[in-house]
């Protein structure tokens, strides 16, 4: 493929490929021991630059991570700074390199105490980075549990020590970091909680690993941002006409009308040419005299699904949506499906929401073999349990792979929301969304996030791209608007993030 490419600054690499690209820089000619020495100088210049010279107190564990500890200590030293150094671990098993930075400390080299902490403003957290394999014991622990207690800053090294740099998951207890600084790419753990939540502000320093080393990997993770999807934007043609942006088809039910209304204000707003909304003839009044530039269409009484069907079999009509609002008390969670069906058999791009996925919580094989063309599911956490209950069960704790085992299962791309929303492909790319602000979460949202995608597919946006640019602009809107956030401001926010987009990525 394309500019997704391995060598992207937004590639992320698990803990070990990290390890895979770091043995291809040593194979390359780039000294192992360059690698450290650049690594821990870019945490001592990371530290210099945020804090004011202060008492620090540098915990070296038992890996290389204790071995950037050591040259970060030096450092500080050299920079005049009052540092005194702790290690956990034995000096034979020390990696040569880290083994070369222990011995060229210059300070005293003293064993983990708590109390040492009575003398210190800045701990550097060098214990464990990326060979993490198991919860904190012993001294480690003691020492995490008393910085937790004492509410001491820190500054981790590659991880706070007990996140799963991998996966964002959390061995045991944790101390959580002010300023981590990472080497070469982000991980995927420094992007999903609650890894995010502990790191702090995150710096990734470049350490001289060649970024070509990345092309013999197998990597497929990317963070998000429009530099992954840009190219591939469906922009508006000067020359074009409504019918060029296409016709957007969404479904609203009885009860919640604001949800299919926001998401269908939200595809306008993203530039399909037409929106249609299609509603049960009881509501269509209540639908039609809310919606101005939405067009709105009635389905007959007991027969809302036919008649839905029969829309669909104008080809014009290019991209769906069902879910929001759409219904699953009594007897219209067995309509809810039966529209679902109907979209899905035209094999045309089709977003998933809410409701249009919890109707088939009792069987979802039925939905999975329904699905044969493009199709978008935007889950959160109690939706993805209902229609994956196993995947979410083994795979508790990893988010990535459970988007990504999900997508596979269904053939859907799956948007599994959050604050650190994952987009995973059933190809096995993945990215991982990281713009949205806390405001974000408040009822409506979700339902303006699906009529930005679909409003992305009327317009011809591939399924993975188009659902990846709309979480960006969803998160993008969000920032926007700030405090006191509703639903209904995300779609009117919209065209201020359109228009920075176009103005920062268009290309003739
Ligand atoms: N990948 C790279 O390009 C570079 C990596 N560097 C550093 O190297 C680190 C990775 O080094 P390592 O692979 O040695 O891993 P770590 O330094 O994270 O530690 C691995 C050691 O800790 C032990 N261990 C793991 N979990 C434990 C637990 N819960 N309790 C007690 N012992 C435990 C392991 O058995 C192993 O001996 C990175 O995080 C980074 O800080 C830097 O030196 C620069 C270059
Ligand atoms: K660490």
């Amino acid at each position: 493929m394309d500019h997704m490419d391995k060598q992207h600054p937004q590639i992320l690499l698990t803990a070990s490929e990290m390890g895979e690209a770091d043995k291809a820089a040593v194979q390359a000619g780039v000294p192992a021991m360059e690698l450290m020495a650049a690594a821990g100088k870019a945490v001592a210049d990371a530290v210099l630059e945020r804090w004011s010279r202060c008492r620090v107190l540098v915990l070296c564990g038992p890996g290389n991570n204790g071995g950037d500890g050591f040259v970060v200590a030096q450092f500080l030293l050299s920079a005049g700074w009052p540092v005194r150094l702790a290690f956990w671990g034995s000096v034979e098993t020390l990696s040569a390199e880290a083994a070369y930075f222990y011995q060229a400390w210059q300070g005293e080299i003293e064993a983990f105490a708590t109390d040492l902490l009575d003398q210190t403003d800045l701990v550097i957290d060098a214990m464990f980075g990326a060979g993490l394999t198991r919860s904190l014991e012993g001294k480690p622990r003691d020492m995490v549990d008393a910085i937790i207690k004492r509410k001491m800053p820190v500054c981790a090294i590659d991880v706070p020590s007990g996140v799963d740099g991998t996966t964002g998951a959390a061995f045991g207890l944790v101390a959580p970091a002010e300023l981590t600084v990472t080497f070469f790419r982000k991980k995927p753990g420094h992007l999903l909680f609650p890894g995010r939540g502990l790191c702090g502000k995150l710096v990734v320093a470049d350490i001289g690993i060649p970024a070509p080393v990345l092309d013999e990997l197998n990597l497929h993770t990317w963070e998000n941002s429009p530099e992954l999807w840009y190219r591939e934007y469906p922009w508006p043609r000067l020359d074009g006409h409504k019918f060029h942006r296409g016709h957007a088809v969404v479904f609203g039910g009885e009860n919640m009308t604001g949800a299919s209304r926001l998401t269908a204000r939200a595809a306008m707003r993203m530039g399909a040419g037409l929106v249609t909304l299609a509603v049960p003839i009881k509501v269509w009044a209540i639908y039609a005299t809310a919606m101005t530039c939405v067009m709105v269409t009635k389905l007959e009484q007991s027969q809302e699904a036919e008649d839905f069907e029969e829309l669909l079999l104008d080809p014009r009509h290019n991209a769906i949506v069902v879910g929001p609002g759409a219904g699953l008390a009594g007897f219209e969670r067995i309509r809810t499906r039966k529209i679902v069906l109907a979209a899905l058999a035209t094999n045309r791009p089709t977003v998933l929401d809410a409701d249009g996925l919890s109707a088939f919580a009792d069987d979802p094989k039925i939905l999975f073999e329904a699905i044969n063309g493009p199709c978008v599911m935007t889950p959160h956490e109690g939706e993805f349990a209902r229609l994956f209950p196993d995947i979410n069960e083994e795979h508790a704790g990893d988010k990535l792979r459970r988007a990504r085992l999900a997508a596979k299962l269904s053939a859907a791309v799956v948007i599994l929301k959050g604050a650190d929303t994952v987009i995973a492909s059933p190809d096995g790319r993945a990215i991982i969304n990281s713009n949205a602000p806390a405001d974000l979460a408040t009822g409506g949202s979700g339902d303006v996030l699906a009529g930005f995608i679909v409003g992305l597919l009327a317009q011809g946006f591939e399924p993975f791209y188009a659902a990846a640019a709309a979480v960006w602009m969803h998160g993008e809107a969000a920032c926007e608007v700030g405090a006191g956030l509703i639903a209904e401001d995300l779609p009117d926010h919209l065209p201020k993030v359109l228009t920075a987009f176009k103005k920062q990525y268009y290309t003739d």
